[in-house]
């Protein structure tokens, strides 16, 4: 572990898999220490450099942010802090989602998406796909990639004032199990930036993975929200 001030991480802990996101975080290395923080009430939020929101039910971790009173709090951290949304965690760091319960869900924003929920299917439907990703350590070692009625990105729209968008992973048609390929019905669908094939981005410090990174025993995504997204936000808010 590193020397210095800890670089403290939040993660979200309403519901869904927030202690597996805390075993991976805790194998990761970098030139300071890490203090994680488990976050369920408002003062939590405050100390924290970044944020991990994780995947499980986005209805039920928004539902429980409001009766804790983190909806607000929650949406200013995402204005100024890192922040990183796994599955469902990435439906609520959406700007728009399709697909929500009547009157229930309530997103957090920050980043420039439309995310349909379920869009890869229910839970019988889950896959793994093992896919290579830029700028991971030993970009060459494919990472295994969860997928649990997980979300499909159907628009990437970042607004003029926003930081670009990066994508980061692409589930490529050929990849993917019978049935769960992209049918193009146009020509246009068959461009190959279709967000439908979108799995990972980043829009300036935030990160999306619409898979479960903290389902497996690879911390390579951990290591790459700690370096590439909040070391830096650090460095220029010094
Ligand atoms: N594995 C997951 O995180 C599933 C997300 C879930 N489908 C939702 O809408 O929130």
């Amino acid at each position: 572990m590193g020397e210095g001030n800890p670089i403290v991480i939040g993660i979200l802990a309403m519901q869904g898999a927030f202690a597996e996101h805390q075993v991976l975080l805790q194998k990761v290395r970098v030139e300071r220490p890490i203090k994680i923080v488990l976050i369920r009430q408002v003062e939590d939020l405050a100390k924290c450099d970044g944020l991990i929101i994780p995947g499980g039910e986005s209805t039920t971790i928004a539902l429980l942010a409001r009766l804790a009173g983190l909806t607000e709090p929650l949406r200013e951290f995402v204005q100024k802090k890192p922040v990183w949304g796994t599955c469902a965690g990435a439906i609520l760091l959406s700007k728009e989602a399709e697909g929500m319960k009547k009157g229930g869900q309530e997103l957090l924003g920050g980043v420039d998406i439309k995310t349909a929920r379920n869009g890869w299917g229910s839970q019988v439907e889950s896959f793994e796909a093992p896919l290579y990703t830029e700028g991971l350590r030993e970009p060459n070692r494919p990472f295994n990639c969860i997928f649990i009625r997980a979300p499909v990105i159907t628009d990437i729209t970042p607004s003029a004032l926003s930081p670009p968008v990066q994508i980061i992973a692409r589930l490529s048609a050929l990849l993917l199990p019978r049935g769960q390929q992209i049918v193009a019905e146009d020509e246009d669908d068959t461009d190959p930036r279709d967000p439908q094939t979108v799995v990972a981005l980043r829009q300036g410090r935030h990160l999306v993975t619409t898979f479960h990174p903290e389902l497996t025993k690879d911390d390579r995504f951990h290591e790459f929200f700690v370096k590439q997204c909040v070391l830096p936000a650090l460095e220029e808010s010094k």
